[in-house]
């Protein structure tokens, strides 16, 4: 194989506990991570030597701190290969945005060179080098519906969400840094346990894996939860401002999406969904909306053009 093309898709959280600090700086979580529809195509084609990365989005950086880029020279590393790409990521998911675009990049370049460099890596593989990059990267290498622990990197697969609508929303000029949102999480941690004893420990993390399993969007709905939010709704009223506006014009229910600021609103239907997202549009000028859904995978290879046969 030359060359190949791969969908990377983004995720939202239906679910960020965070559940303390860990010795490493991470926090230990407990999240239900869920692939969506809105994705980048990466396209890599084998080269001699060296990695070539271009985007077509001015705010990605091209050297070697994008995540792409990262992977392909892990990949390179680890399996003593000499051979090289080229990269090209046509942008699609928002950037700095809590949907994971980046980790979707580098998730894709790890499946598709190990396709292009005839590496015979497995899934789990992959998922380990991914770690090693971010903490996203195991989940997006596999997608659908996960729930993800540890620092984020250990998965259990959930029943599959697929099909369900929704809608985003994302301040235009706004990006959130995750490790912000995270040190800022923490520290108002800090002040809350030295004024008082906090009262929200208690873990919805129970009923959401039931209406998950019922399939039941308005269970669902009911049972989201988002810790990353207050840091993120304190610094950006915009978002809470979303949450409110999503849920009066027809969404089961609303929540930031990992480090946010992009909120995501639960829909009863395509339709409605559509409808909501005009309703807002006029609303917000300066936040883009889209109209997405829930689905199985974290990343496809695209179907190359028919090869011609030889005879
Ligand atoms: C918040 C989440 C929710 O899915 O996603 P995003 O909003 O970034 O998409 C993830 O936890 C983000 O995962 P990822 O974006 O891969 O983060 P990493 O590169 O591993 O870490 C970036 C920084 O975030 C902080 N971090 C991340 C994960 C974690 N469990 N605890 C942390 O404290 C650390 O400061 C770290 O240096
Ligand atoms: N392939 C990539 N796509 C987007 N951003 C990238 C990529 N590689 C590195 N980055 C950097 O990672 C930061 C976080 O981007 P992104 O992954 O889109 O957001 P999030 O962590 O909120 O899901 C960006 O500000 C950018 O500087």
């Amino acid at each position: 194989m030359q060359a190949c093309t791969l969908i990377a898709h983004a995720k939202i959280n239906l679910y960020l506990e965070v559940l303390g600090s860990r010795p490493d700086g991470y926090s230990e979580v407990a999240m239900v991570l869920q692939s969506i529809q809105l994705a980048d195509r990466v396209e890599l084609k084998r080269r001699q030597h060296g990695i070539h990365l271009s985007c077509n989005h001015p705010q990605v950086p091209l050297d070697a701190t994008n995540l792409a880029y990262r992977a392909a020279e892990l990949l390179q590393k680890e399996s003593h290969s000499s051979a090289g790409v080229d990269i090209h990521i046509e942008k699609h998911i928002p950037v700095a945005a809590g949907l994971a675009g980046g980790s979707a990049n580098a998730a894709a370049v790890l499946v598709g060179l190990n396709q292009l460099w005839g590496l015979g890596l497995t899934v789990g593989d992959l998922q380990t080098l991914g770690a090693r990059l971010g903490s996203d990267i195991p989940f997006c290498v596999q997608g659908g519906t996960q729930l993800a622990t540890g620092r984020g990197e250990i998965l259990e697969p959930l029943m599959d969400l697929e099909g369900i609508p929704l809608v985003l929303a994302k301040p235009r000029s706004l990006g959130v840094s995750t490790a912000w949102a995270y040190q800022t999480f923490r520290s108002l941690q800090v002040d809350r346990t030295l004024a008082a004893r906090p009262n929200d420990t208690v873990s919805s993390l129970p009923q959401l894996l039931a209406a998950l399993e019922r399939q039941d969007p308005q269970a669902l709905a009911n049972s989201l939860r988002n810790d990353l939010e207050k840091p993120v709704l304190a610094a950006h009223a915009i978002v809470g401002e979303l949450k409110t506006a999503l849920c009066s014009v027809g969404a089961l229910g609303s929540l930031m999406s990992g480090s946010g600021p992009t909120v995501f609103g639960i829909m009863p239907s395509l339709e409605q969904a559509s409808q909501t997202r005009d309703i807002l549009r006029r609303q917000f000028q300066d936040v883009d909306f889209w109209v997405t859904q829930a689905v199985p995978t974290g990343i496809l290879l695209e179907p190359g053009p028919p090869q011609l046969s030889a005879s």
